[in-house]
């Protein structure tokens, strides 16, 4: 089994700090939505997030690096064989769980509605099943609540080696960062395999898509 981690991930609701913002009250209404139970988006709200965090507008409210990595790993090869377990750790340490079964809607607009749901209900089910469960939960407790053999944190500063180098048939838990600048902010000190897969910074889907891919020609799989 592969336990995918996207840690630290730029994915939240609107912050208290902007709640009153009357831009960002606008916003919500012209989306009809109550303003505390929209996701923070940079695509739409850099403005407001360098008004209320300078310098954190590239950073800050990136659910659409996740929306991509997740509708490659729900496709794998991997997940349809029931081999893939994805997790979305989040800056605030709440912990989404993504079912092997959960198919992403195609479109980024109902992924943010989906998401928006999942943050206000805690869960998203269909026909009696889970889809996607969000609880608090830090990242060092979801590690140690899983079975894994190994854990392996993918970092641009790490040692450099191919996956195919790394990647073996046990169980994994491989850790990628879920944000596009900086760092982890979350104690990843004491992981003790750190890999650079590449000279330069890959985007967190192609980091997931290259692991995913190297565990299926491990296991056999490819
Ligand atoms: C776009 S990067 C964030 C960049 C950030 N400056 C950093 O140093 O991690 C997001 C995540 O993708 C993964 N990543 C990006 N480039 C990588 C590389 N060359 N090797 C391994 N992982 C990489 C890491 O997990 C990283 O936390």
């Amino acid at each position: 089994m592969l336990h995918l981690i996207v840690a630290d991930s730029e994915l939240e609701t609107i912050p208290e700090e902007m709640l009153d913002d009357p831009g960002v009250r606008r916003f919500a209404k012209k989306r009809n939505k109550r303003v505390d139970r929209m996701i923070l988006d940079s695509n739409y709200m850099h403005a407001f997030i360098d008004k209320y965090y300078p310098g954190e507008s590239k950073r800050r409210g990136r659910p659409d690096i996740i929306y991509i990595l997740l509708e490659m790993a729900q496709e794998s090869i991997l997940n349809r064989k029931n081999l893939l377990r994805t997790y979305i750790h989040t800056r605030n340490d709440f912990v989404i769980k993504i079912s092997p079964i959960t198919r992403m809607p195609k479109s980024y607009n109902r992924f943010i509605g989906l998401f928006e749901d999942l943050f206000e209900k805690e869960i998203i089910t269909n026909n009696g099943k889970t889809l996607l469960s969000l609880e608090r939960m830090k990242l060092d407790e979801l590690l140690e609540s899983l079975k894994k053999d190994r854990t392996i944190l993918l970092h641009p500063k790490g040692e450099f080696k191919k996956p195919s180098e790394f990647i073996s048939t046990e169980d994994i838990a491989a850790i990628i960062g879920g944000f596009s600048e900086g760092d982890f902010r979350s104690d990843v000190s004491n992981i003790p395999e750190k890999y650079s897969i590449f000279r330069d910074e890959l985007t967190i889907w192609s980091v997931g898509l290259e692991i995913v891919a190297s565990y299926e020609r491990a296991i056999g799989l490819l």
